[in-house]
């Protein structure tokens, strides 16, 4: 079986795990530290919290940027639950906005028209590691005086304009967990370039603890802690964090090799009329972390059909990015919200396999396996002799 998905880890991963275990100190400590340090110098930002995962990190983000009951966050229901969660953790509502077809990104125009006198923040997410257009939606949030927050949960090593995810605006949360391009198991990290944000963030994760564990122990006269605002455990683990120096060191690779995979999808299935391709405008830089395929109505097999065909061939997929509003715990926010584009892309797209290292042959399994579903007999047929000369 071709997986959906699989993290790159290697023998490296492992020592640095065993060797922090080893250290006798697993948790929130130098590991973290430097992860943190390494990740802020890879983005371009000035300071980066590392956090349990980016659930937690969205939610932490929320409070920063002073979210709370009573106010509206326009957010995209096409992504996962998470982004929505993390606005109700504070008691906000979700207000959810359409996304462009061809990027599956906020589409601006439509998030402009649901702003109200209660909207605080847009929750701006790079969905499957495309970036968004950051500096439009900068420009809204200046226009209504709003937060700008960046959920890049997928979005490690993608850019935007030449600069990296991470650096564009005052919060941007990435995730580790193993379906994203890097990991440690699970994880999270803010990156933010405002110290009032860094300084609360760090308390935020740790209880709201004002002398944190490593100072009180590295110090000779007696320190006594108080916890100064209410806070969480949100903190990662100097276990994880050792694997996340390692992934970071290779996050580079692993998207250069993602980025090639892609490319040979893209070159196998130009010219196939009854599908869309990902599209990655000039100044974008996708990591790739999902390659997904939106069918057109002319496409000879439904999208439910075509991902059993292919999974008894034995390749996985999965469906197109859920869309929030329709899921049980939504029920009762926006329930006669129009999102068209939305819920046709989670009807009608499909996502294929994609990992590093993906063996030649398992990438042109896939690519034949696809093609074979998705072109009526007579064009296949037309394609062999295309390939025959
Ligand atoms: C595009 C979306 O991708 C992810 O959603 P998804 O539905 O595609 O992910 P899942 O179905 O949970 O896929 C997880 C896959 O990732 C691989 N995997 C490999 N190792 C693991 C693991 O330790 N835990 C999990 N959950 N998955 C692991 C397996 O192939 C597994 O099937 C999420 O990360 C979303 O946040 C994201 N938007
Ligand atoms: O929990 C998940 O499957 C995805 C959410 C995520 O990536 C995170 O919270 O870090």
């Amino acid at each position: 079986m071709i997986p959906i998905a699989k993290p790159y880890l290697t023998e490296e991963e492992a020592q640095a795990a065993y060797d922090t275990i080893l250290s006798g100190w697993i948790t929130q400590g130098p590991k973290v530290q430097e992860f943190e340090e390494k990740f802020a110098a890879y983005t371009g930002a000035k300071y980066a919290v590392a956090v349990s995962n980016c659930t937690t990190a969205l939610h932490l983000a929320m409070i920063v940027a002073s979210i709370g009951p009573g106010d509206e966050v326009i957010c995209p229901s096409m992504s996962y639950i998470a982004t929505a969660n993390a606005i109700r953790y504070v008691g906000a509502t979700p207000v959810f906005a359409e996304v462009e077809p061809d990027t599956y990104n906020l589409d601006a125009a439509d998030a402009e028209a649901r702003i109200t006198d209660r909207t605080k923040a847009i929750l701006l997410v790079h969905q499957i590691g495309m970036p968004a257009d950051i500096d439009t939606f900068k420009d809204l949030c200046s226009k209504y005086n709003l937060k700008l927050i960046e959920d890049a949960a997928c979005a490690a090593g993608s850019a935007y304009k030449g600069a990296k995810i991470g650096s564009h605006s005052e919060l941007v949360c990435f995730s580790f967990h193993p379906r994203k391009v890097i990991s440690t198991g699970d994880g999270g990290m803010i990156t933010t370039n405002r110290e009032d944000y860094y300084d609360r963030l760090k308390l935020l994760r740790q209880h709201g603890m004002s002398v944190n564990d490593r100072v009180r122990h590295e110090a000779n006269r007696i320190i006594f802690e108080d916890h100064v605002e209410l806070g969480y455990n949100y903190r990662m683990t100097d276990i994880q964090a050792a694997v996340g120096i390692k992934q970071l060191e290779k996050l580079d690779w692993i998207v250069e090799e993602r980025r090639k995979i892609a490319a040979a999808f893209n070159q196998a299935f130009n010219g196939i009329d009854s599908i869309r391709l990902p599209q990655e405008h000039e100044g974008y830089f996708s990591n790739y972390q999902s390659y997904s395929i939106y069918l057109k109505d002319t496409a000879a097999v439904s999208r439910n059909t075509l991902m059993q065909k292919l999974l008894d061939r034995g390749v996985a997929t999965r469906r197109g990015i859920m869309n929030t509003h329709r899921e049980t715990a939504y029920k009762n926010y926006a329930p006669d919200v129009s999102l068209p584009v939305s819920m046709e892309l989670q009807d009608n797209s499909i996502i294929l396999p994609l990992y590093v290292p993906m063996k030649p042959e398992d990438i042109n399994y896939v690519i034949d396996c696809f093609k074979k579903e998705i072109l009526p007999v007579a064009q296949i047929k037309l394609c062999y002799r295309k390939e025959q000369g």
